[in-house]
């Protein structure tokens, strides 16, 4: 099975062709003004267009936005998938994917393995889960931080859900978090960027590679992802 990938914080039209030169699953635009990687709806509109041209499925990552906030973006950018970054309940969660009638992927940032169990009652709710550090202190960033948990934490994981393994991933450690979590999909910013916010295409290129190469020398052991 191959490992799913998915590119946030993308803001450029280069970065979107790079992402899907390179076979990317997915791409995320940021919607939270205190980002370095925050994208106007109209910005994130044409630039999912051209990704959505290219195979790549689109995602609005959100942080507890309101019906009319998330009203806006559904409506501009049509979105394939939302992310939910923020503290969204399992009820709120809910109504997000009824309102729009799009799969939802549910952020958790994970610090010890307890941190998983929060999971639960998002069962049948969230499409999917990423699972994300917990931000530093004095970070003003739910995400994007560039920083890891101990991906050990993921075996305590009960069944197989759908997930992506995220958080401080570069190329120099992909190998190794894919080796340790089994991960079915993987998500990247910062270890894709050469200062806040801005895309290197080159290391995007070596990214993905490490993802592939790894998928090679480490051959599935029952990852799945629909
Ligand atoms: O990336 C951001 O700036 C961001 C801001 C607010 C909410 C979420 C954000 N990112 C969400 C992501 O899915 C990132 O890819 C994820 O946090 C991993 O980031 P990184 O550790 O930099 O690879």
């Amino acid at each position: 099975m191959t490992i799913q990938i998915k590119i946030c914080g993308l803001s450029t039209p280069e970065a979107v062709d790079r992402a899907a030169d390179l076979n990317a699953d997915m791409a995320g635009f940021i919607f939270f003004e205190k980002s370095p990687r925050h994208v106007s709806i109209g910005t994130a509109a044409t630039l999912a267009e051209r990704a959505r041209a290219r195979g790549l499925k689109t995602v609005a990552v959100t942080v507890d936005m309101d019906d009319d906030g998330l009203d806006a973006i559904v409506a501009s950018m049509k979105p394939d998938w939302l992310q939910l970054h923020g503290g969204e309940s399992p009820e709120r969660a809910s109504v997000v994917k009824a309102r729009y009638g799009l799969p939802v992927m549910k952020a958790f940032a994970i610090r010890d393995a307890s941190d998983l169990t929060r999971i639960k009652p998002y069962h049948g709710i969230a499409d999917r889960f990423l699972f994300d550090a917990k931000p530093p202190k004095g970070s003003d960033l739910p995400g994007g931080n560039g920083v890891s948990f101990d991906w050990r934490h993921l075996a305590t994981l009960d069944g197989a859900p759908s997930y992506m393994l995220s958080g401080g991933l570069t190329k120099d450690n992909i190998g190794e978090a894919i080796g340790i979590s089994q991960a079915p999909g993987v998500d990247v910013s910062s270890g894709v960027e050469s200062a806040p916010g801005i895309k290197d295409l080159g290391m995007m290129n070596d990214f993905v590679q490490a993802v592939r190469e790894a998928e090679v020398a480490q051959p599935d052991q029952g990852r799945s992802q629909e």
